[in-house]
């Protein structure tokens, strides 16, 4: 921090303005232990001192940028104890030196250790090196009692850690996808997690088809050899007998991801594991057995390229030949073949 940090050249001393009493030491001019948001406690430059609404803009430099923000007292003096104190001395015009509370003191204010910083004198050229945090061997000690505006900071403070600690949880987690090399690791953790919780018996039962005019399937495909080794997601469930899910990676504002599951209802849905003749069992082959009892019937499969129409219709390729005895043409013309020829007038 100390490298990367340094203060804006301090105004003139005759520019400096002493505030009343009751807000003790607080001056513009002076330097102050500040916090950002990423937990940092650094020295900071007051460069405006706001009295009606409690607050002081302060400055600094950082990596040759000069930066600033709005604090109000509350914090500030929650994170420099010396200026909240009535026995302390007033800070010296040269800026030499002053207090700071590491972040513990949010923590624990009676028992804070102070922190000495050295600043550069008026007439030093601030460098990068120039800002020194130095520990002092012995405590102090500090009793103040908290006020509900104290307390409310402290809360929010330990509700932040709260929320960097799970950042980096998760930061540390995507490290570890990448370093497994699957950078969907984690969403397809969380879906097998998903898949885990199902009804297994619901999965598996398979409900007899009702009579209707239009029956509509689905049948999911498995993840072929290229998808597998590009490591794509397998984002569809079946989670009963006529539903299909879509699993839908999000994030939310903290970074942590979750799924969002959209759910779809056909007639029939079937799994990767289903077999052709149970797709024929439970699509075509009553059709088979409509027209053999004079009825009139037509079975296709749409989908998008690649999704398995002709795996199912023709039967499984094997490189580039076709089973043509596992497709639902053969299977239709097999029980054809053993129900009696209709009667015809
Ligand atoms: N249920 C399944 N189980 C195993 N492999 C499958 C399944 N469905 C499809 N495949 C495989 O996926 C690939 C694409 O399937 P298929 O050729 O049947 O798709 P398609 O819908 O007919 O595509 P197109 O519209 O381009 O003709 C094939 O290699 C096929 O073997």
């Amino acid at each position: 921090m100390a490298s990367q940090l340094c203060l804006p050249v301090a105004p003139s001393l005759s520019s400096l303005k002493t505030v009343k009493p009751h807000f003790r030491d607080i001056q513009v001019g002076i330097c102050v232990a500040i916090q950002r948001s990423d937990g940092r406690i650094h020295l900071a430059l007051i460069t405006e001192f706001k009295r009606e609404n409690s607050c002081v803009t302060v400055e600094w430099v950082e990596k040759g940028v000069k930066k600033g923000k709005k604090i109000d007292l509350e914090t500030i003096f929650l994170l420099n104890p010396a200026l909240a104190s009535a026995e302390h001395p007033k800070p010296s015009r040269s800026l030499a030196s002053l207090s700071v509370a590491p972040s513990s003191t949010i923590r624990n204010r009676c028992m804070a250790t102070s922190w000495i910083a050295t600043i550069p004198q008026k007439n030093e050229t601030p460098s990068e090196e120039s800002l020194t945090v130095k520990v002092p061997s012995r405590p102090c000690l500090m009793k103040q009692k908290k006020s509900p505006c104290l307390r409310e900071i402290e809360k929010l403070q330990k509700q932040r850690e709260k929320r960097r600690r799970l950042q980096l949880e998760i930061r540390a987690q995507r490290a570890l996808n990448v370093h497994t090399g699957n950078p969907n690791y984690e969403i397809m953790r969380m879906i097998d997690e998903y898949r885990r919780q199902l009804d297994s018996s619901k999965m598996s039962s398979l409900e007899p088809r009702e009579d209707r005019r239009i029956y509509v399937c689905v049948r999911k495909r498995p993840l072929n050899q290229q998808e597998t080794t590009m490591k794509d997601l397998d984002i569809i469930t079946i989670p009963s007998h006529n539903v299909v899910m879509v699993h839908e990676s999000k994030q939310k504002v903290d970074l942590t991801r979750y799924l969002e599951n959209q759910t779809f209802c056909f007639d029939h849905a079937f799994d990767d594991t289903a077999s052709n003749e149970l797709v024929y069992q439970f699509t075509a082959q009553p059709l088979v057995e409509s027209i053999f009892r004079k009825g009139m019937a037509t079975c296709f499969a749409y989908g998008q390229t690649g999704s398995g129409k002709t795996h199912t219709m023709g039967g499984a390729f094997s490189g580039r030949d076709q089973d043509c005895s596992k497709g639902i043409y053969s299977l239709a013309l097999s029980s054809a073949a053993l129900l009696p020829v209709p009667f015809v007038t």
